[in-house]
């Protein structure tokens, strides 16, 4: 038997059936829902009289609609001023309900955003095919899962078969080895990832990270980078599953437990591409060379070290790329050749599926002890992505930490991530966050993202402009 990559192995181990024109059937084992795609998938079940075919497989969770202050949640769903959000998450809870699917509802601990609440519930298991109506269902890849979004009408498909209609992509791997250096992140890994190979670099490929930098990251800093390999051009993003991958869903609700676990975790040893496995492209990286990363312009792949400057397009020989950067120069307010440590900030957002973890509560929560906001700064929220990551980071103190320094500690929810709920920036403003997409308007009309991780938006925080965590931390600066 030839070689295999653990994309070749997943596949392999949930498909149904190959047809010759290179579509398949793919069997899922885990569906994961969020208000903002679900509705009219229940609503086409409903008018053809289905029934979910495994309703224990899916678990729902409202996340990009929920307002994230303590007044709007403690009001319940009625409260939820915004009429097309109020809808939503009811809508969620209606359908959840009627259709028997277990769900986490607004004001449940157990809530918060789909591809945190899935991991930490051992609803993600290494070796499953996870799909959720989400593009950032990649995230699940970390635990050596086939994990990727689906649309509205596959939703649909899934939840009346459990099976979907897929095609099978390349092999690519991305290779990070050697050691990160101080206040570098996963982060940055992925941030750096996309400014070398663009956003379409990964377009038709299920990406495997591997490497030592990879292999030392925690689960939840795989679940950083596999969460932005969607940013990458790849609706897959994998991680091979390893002694902590298995240490991390140990004893979670979901997971298997007693002689079950024992079985799941000798099948999860295979979970790893062969040694001799062949992948259609390899990229490489050298983990010591990457320093702070800072998106400028309004694509993830316009991206820099925290110690350069904004380009400059007239140094551009490509028209198309002059163009492009001459266009988000004058959609972000910057001029050529800025250091990016003159960009001021108006809000700091920490949060979303990429980076609202306790790892990353913890790794802002230490830049931000002793410290303060700086004034030229109108907001700074922290957004845990689930209840139980607040409340981890509340018997830690964490809470107290970010509000001695004047961040707004707020409850679970996609928050300022997209402007489909309050949380959202002025036109204009420019916002350090820790999410994954920096488009024309993601985070409200007008507004001007830059993507960074959680110790670099925290140290932005205080000092109003970006600065080198690095140094703010006064550390010798690896690099
Ligand atoms: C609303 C949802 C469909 C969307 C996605 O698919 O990713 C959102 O989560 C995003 O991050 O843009
Ligand atoms: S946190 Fe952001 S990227 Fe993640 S699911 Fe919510 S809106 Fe999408």
């Amino acid at each position: 038997m030839s070689a295999k990559t653990l994309y070749d192995k997943l596949w392999d181990s949930h498909l149904v059936k190959q047809r010759d024109d290179g579509s398949a059937l793919i069997y899922i084992d885990r569906h994961i829902l969020h208000e903002v795609t679900s509705p009219q998938a229940f609503e086409g079940l409903r008018l053809a009289g289905r029934q979910p075919w495994r309703i224990d497989a899916n678990i729902a969770t409202p996340d990009h609609n929920v307002p994230t202050t303590k007044a709007e949640r403690a009001g319940g769903l009625e409260a939820i001023a915004d009429e097309v959000s109020r809808i939503q998450v009811k809508t969620l809870d209606e359908n959840c309900d009627s259709f028997g699917i277990l769900e986490f509802k607004m004001n449940d601990l157990r809530q918060g955003i789909v591809h945190v609440v899935g991991p930490e519930q051992g609803a993600t298991l290494p070796g499953m095919t996870v799909v959720c109506g989400d593009s950032h269902t990649s995230t699940h890849g970390a635990f050596g899962a086939l994990a990727h979004g689906i649309g509205t009408s596959e939703v649909e498909h899934v939840l009346a078969t459990q099976c979907l209609v897929a095609k099978k992509m390349k092999n690519m791997l991305v290779k990070v080895e050697g050691e990160l250096g101080f206040g570098v992140t996963a982060k940055d890994i992925v941030l750096a990832v996309i400014g070398k190979i663009g956003t379409a670099g990964g377009n038709g490929h299920a990406i495997e990270f591997a490497g030592s930098a990879i292999r030392d990251l925690s689960v939840e800093g795989r679940m950083t980078i596999c969460n932005m390999a969607i940013e990458a051009g790849a609706r897959v993003g994998l991680v091979a599953c390893d002694e902590k991958t298995i240490a991390y869903v140990k004893d979670r609700p979901y997971a298997p437990k007693g002689a079950d676990w024992d079985n799941a975790v000798a099948a999860w040893a295979d979970l790893v591409s062969d040694a001799d496995a062949v992948f259609d492209s390899v990229v490489e990286l050298d983990a010591a060379e990457i320093k702070p990363q800072v998106s400028w312009g309004t694509s993830p792949e316009m991206v820099l070290a925290v110690d350069q400057r904004v380009p400059d397009p007239t140094a551009e020989a490509d028209v198309v790329k002059r163009d492009s950067i001459v266009r988000a120069l004058k959609y972000m307010g910057l001029n050529a050749n800025q250091p990016i440590t003159d960009i001021h900030l108006d809000r700091v957002f920490i949060g979303s599926c990429t980076n609202s973890r306790i790892e990353d509560l913890r790794a802002a929560a230490a830049v931000a002890k002793g410290r303060k906001v700086s004034a030229s700064v109108k907001q700074a929220l922290v957004v845990p992505g689930s209840g139980l990551v607040k409340a981890q980071a509340e018997k830690e103190g964490l809470d107290a930490i970010f509000t001695a320094a004047g961040f707004e500690w707020r409850e679970p929810g996609c928050s300022m991530c997209l402007a489909m709920n309050p949380d959202k920036l002025q036109s204009g403003e420019h916002c350090a966050s820790t999410s994954n997409r920096n488009f024309e308007g993601r985070q409200g009309n007008g507004g001007r993202t830059h993507l960074v991780s959680p110790a670099m938006a925290a140290a932005a925080a205080i000092a109003g402009h970006f600065v080198d965590v690095r140094e703010m931390l006064n550390q010798e600066a690896s690099a």
